[in-house]
């Protein structure tokens, strides 16, 4: 048996509508993502399992891991031997966490190392974005590119090989917390305005230029003021209760920024200190996440996906 993790991502990161994205790893060494465990078997067969899967469609073929493998058998390595999937299933649907990038990740990775298929980067990624853009209702590259790859992503279709990493500041505290409702990804970019003024466009190209320019530049300082949303936050934010309290409460606390991770409801506040990222989760658990929500302290996950031991 072998298993792979795929880890949560946060879209966007705030300055990079559709383009930036953030792989996650909480502090306390816990996997926050998916896991999908892969076997011989005399037919291939597929199950869900984990703290989610009873949120899933309950029809096999609904659901985006068994699509992948459905889809691998049959238009990428037809002569793999059978296999046992199963998918385990850890992280919430429609939470802005990358849920189902995380599926798609975790399925096609455990597959392409199993069967020995040696794909290009770009041809993983393409397959991936091609199963997450059936469920978000676009392609977008910004959950799938970190969780695959790690890190802190600039990525798209006109990037060179589908992701650029950014460097990071080791710093940075990213505390998320998922509210404990679900905001369907579809649904939260149907709100989104058909098209942008001039002046935005323009305003949204030279913020996020600037701030990957002051990456590369190690001024990370300088990039913290630079994350403001004008694309998302605006129409977004009125469906996310309990935001409007937290992006006024947090930053007393010691936030750089409050942001809305992917299409919501999950948000995270960004600090520089381990202090001011406590005191911010005390104050999320406290108002902003119900019975079934959590938050987590997090780091950027710079490994990715990966084979578990
Ligand atoms: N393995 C899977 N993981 C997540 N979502 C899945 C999976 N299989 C099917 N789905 C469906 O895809 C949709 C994902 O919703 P979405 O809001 O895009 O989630 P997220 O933002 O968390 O990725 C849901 O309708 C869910 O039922
Ligand atoms: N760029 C996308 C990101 C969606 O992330 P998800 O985790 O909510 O699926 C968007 O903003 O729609």
């Amino acid at each position: 048996m072998r298993k792979f993790f795929a880890p949560a991502s946060i879209g966007n990161f705030c300055v990079g509508f559709d383009s930036l994205g953030a792989a996650l790893a909480p502090t306390d060494g816990q996997l926050l993502g998916d896991i999908v465990h892969i076997e011989e078997a005399v037919q291939d067969e597929f199950k869900c399992i984990g703290e989610y899967a009873g949120k899933l469609p309950s029809n096999q073929e609904d659901n985006l891991a068994y699509q992948c493998l459905a889809h691998f058998r049959a238009n990428v390595k037809s002569d793999m031997p059978c296999v046992s999937l199963t998918l385990e299933k850890r992280l919430p649907i429609g939470s802005g966490l990358g849920s189902s990038a995380c599926s798609v990740v975790a399925t096609f990775a455990a597959l392409n190392a199993y069967s020995g298929t040696e794909l290009s980067q770009i041809q993983m990624i393409e397959l991936m974005a091609d199963f997450e853009a059936k469920v978000s209702g676009a392609r977008h590259y910004d959950n799938i590119t970190p969780c695959y790859l790690g890190g802190l992503q600039l990525t798209s279709e006109i990037v060179p090989d589908r992701a650029l990493s950014m460097p990071t500041a080791s710093d940075w505290y990213i505390v998320v917390a998922f509210p404990g409702f679900a905001l369907n990804t579809a649904k939260a970019r149907a709100v989104l305005p058909d098209s942008l003024k001039l002046g935005q466009s323009v305003e949204f190209a030279q913020r996020l230029a600037a701030y990957t320019t002051l990456l590369q530049q190690q001024r990370f300082n300088d990039a913290i003021k630079l994350m403001q949303d004008n694309i998302a936050e605006p129409s977004r934010a009125p469906l996310i209760k309990g935001y409007a309290e937290a992006k006024l409460s947090l930053p007393e606390l010691g936030a750089s920024l409050v942001s809305i991770s992917g299409a919501g409801p999950t948000l995270f506040a960004l600090c520089t200190s381990e202090v001011s990222a406590t005191r911010c989760q005390e104050w999320l658990n406290t108002h902003y996440i119900n019975e079934s929500g959590f938050s987590h302290i997090c780091k950027f996950d710079n490994q990715g996906t990966r084979e578990l031991a």
